[in-house]
């Protein structure tokens, strides 16, 4: 165990931190009581002990530190002190920065704090710590998904991609353009297969896409029906088809459960892996053929989704929101920068502001052939465009242009024409997409 703060007058709390664990002989009380305030922050049903043991057996097995904020003493009746008033959890994994190159990254979850406790510098005392300590391990990235817009900004984090929910209209089924003979085929199969099925597929499609952060072990399990948080047992509604390639290997899969209480009946897809582009339109056209649902929905789909295209009829596609997704934080500016892979080749100079003291400072950034070597320079020195850590992180993957951000008023040009020059070095060909909730 870790002590982050000690109590004091103005901030009573404990602050600890202690590894993710389950425990042979049933689950240790401490674990229990953090994940019960997790699932108590999130309005989740209060878990089962063998909900805990398994979120803390796939917890452990991605290395996550569960940190809580602790008061010196509760009212009697209330919860007890060793319940803690704020959860955070933090666990390393990769992002995919482009070409296949894998940069490590500190990934951020489960933060709540109890409302009873709210707005006094719970959050902000816990995070600023963990990045300190990220920054600390030589890590040049850190990572989130927001629950609310609001939150993170003010930590320097910034949306870098953006993922649409889709519904598709497929009454009497639906066809693509083309048929593709000898793409391989799709077969029924039992969810639980899944379980191995699902990293391996994730890894290879995780090494393919641009802006993919890796995913935790619970999600073979979520995805499978096996178990999900709040959901200890098997979810039997649960579905799966798999995609063969032509040498008889599985290479995709789709899993989903049918929602007849909908009107129209609708297909939800829970998760859809597919190693290739043939892999992707066979899940769909089985998709397709599906009958007695008039509607297939899908949430996480990239920005740049090849279906309407592929399919006879464009209009049956319907993009029914647009959220941000994954948000990054740039804690070492050099690090983050020389470790993206860039399409364009030039030479751009950023001046970045941050609060927090990680990413501030003038940076010129040189690609070429793929590759960018950073150079720090003094402050004095003139650069094209001056912009916070927020927005920095909002640009490293091209999930917006600096035009886009100038007309936002949010960064600023230190010489005329600074932004189109930061795009064309930033600019990717397709858009990051990140197929990971966490
Ligand atoms: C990665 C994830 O897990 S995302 C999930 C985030 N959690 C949730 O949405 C669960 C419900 N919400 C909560 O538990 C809490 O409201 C939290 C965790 C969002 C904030 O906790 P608090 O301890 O109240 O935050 P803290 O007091 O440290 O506030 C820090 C700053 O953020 C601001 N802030 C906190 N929450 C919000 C919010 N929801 N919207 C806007 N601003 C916010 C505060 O006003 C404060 O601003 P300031 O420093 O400029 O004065």
């Amino acid at each position: 165990m870790t002590i982050i703060a000690e109590p004091t007058e103005e901030f009573p709390y404990q602050i600890r931190s202690f590894p993710a664990k389950s425990a042979a002989d049933g689950v240790e009380p401490a674990s229990a009581k953090w994940t019960e305030a997790v699932a108590f922050g999130f309005h989740a049903g209060a878990p089962e002990d063998l909900d805990i043991e398994k979120s803390l057996t796939s917890e452990e097995k991605d290395g996550r530190i569960h940190t809580g904020a602790y008061a010196a003493s509760a009212l009697d009746g209330a919860w007890d002190a060793d319940y803690p008033v704020a959860t955070y959890a933090s666990y390393r994994k990769t992002v995919n920065v482009g070409a296949g190159k894998l940069l490590p990254a500190h990934l951020i979850s489960a933060v709540t704090v109890r409302p009873t406790h709210r707005r006094r510098g719970l959050l902000r005392t816990i995070i600023t710590a963990d990045l300190r300590r990220a920054k600390a391990d030589g890590l040049a990235i850190a990572a989130l998904t927001a629950s609310e817009a609001t939150i993170y900004g003010r930590f320097g984090f910034g949306a870098a991609t953006h993922a649409a929910t889709i519904e598709v209209d497929s009454s009497h089924g639906f066809a693509l353009k083309s048929a593709q003979p000898g793409r391989g085929i799709v077969e029924i199969a039992e969810p639980g297969v899944l379980r191995e099925l699902e990293p391996r597929i994730f890894n290879r499609v995780h090494a393919g896409t641009f802006g993919s952060i890796g995913r935790q072990d619970s999600y073979r399990y979520r995805v499978s029906g096996y178990w999900n948080y709040g959901k200890p047992g098997r979810d039997r509604t649960v579905r799966a088809a798999l995609y063969y390639g032509q040498d008889g290997k599985c290479e995709g899969y789709v899993s989903y459960r049918v929602l007849e209480t909908e009107t129209p009946a609708t297909l939800k897809v829970i998760d859809l892996l597919a190693a290739d582009h043939a892999a992707h339109l066979a899940l769909w056209q089985f998709l397709g053929s599906v009958d007695l649902v008039q509607r297939i929905r899908r949430e996480g789909v990239p920005m740049a989704d090849p279906l309407p295209w592929a399919l006879a009829d464009k209009r049956r596609y319907q993009v029914t929101e647009v959220e941000d997704h994954l948000w990054l934080r740039i804690l070492d500016t050099t690090a983050a920068l020389q470790a993206r892979h860039y399409w364009l080749d030039g030479t751009v100079t950023l001046k970045v502001m941050d609060a927090l003291g990680f990413a501030g400072g003038v940076y010129r950034l040189h690609t070429l052939d793929g590759v960018g070597t950073v150079t720090e320079l003094p402050a004095s020195e003139p650069a094209d465009l001056e912009l916070g850590a927020a927005e920095l992180a909002q640009l490293y993957l091209a999930g917006v242009s600096a035009q886009t951000l100038l007309a936002a008023g949010t960064v600023g040009e230190l010489r005329t024409g600074g932004a189109a020059a930061v795009d064309a070095v930033f600019a990717a060909p397709v858009p990051a997409h990140s197929l990971t909730d966490f």
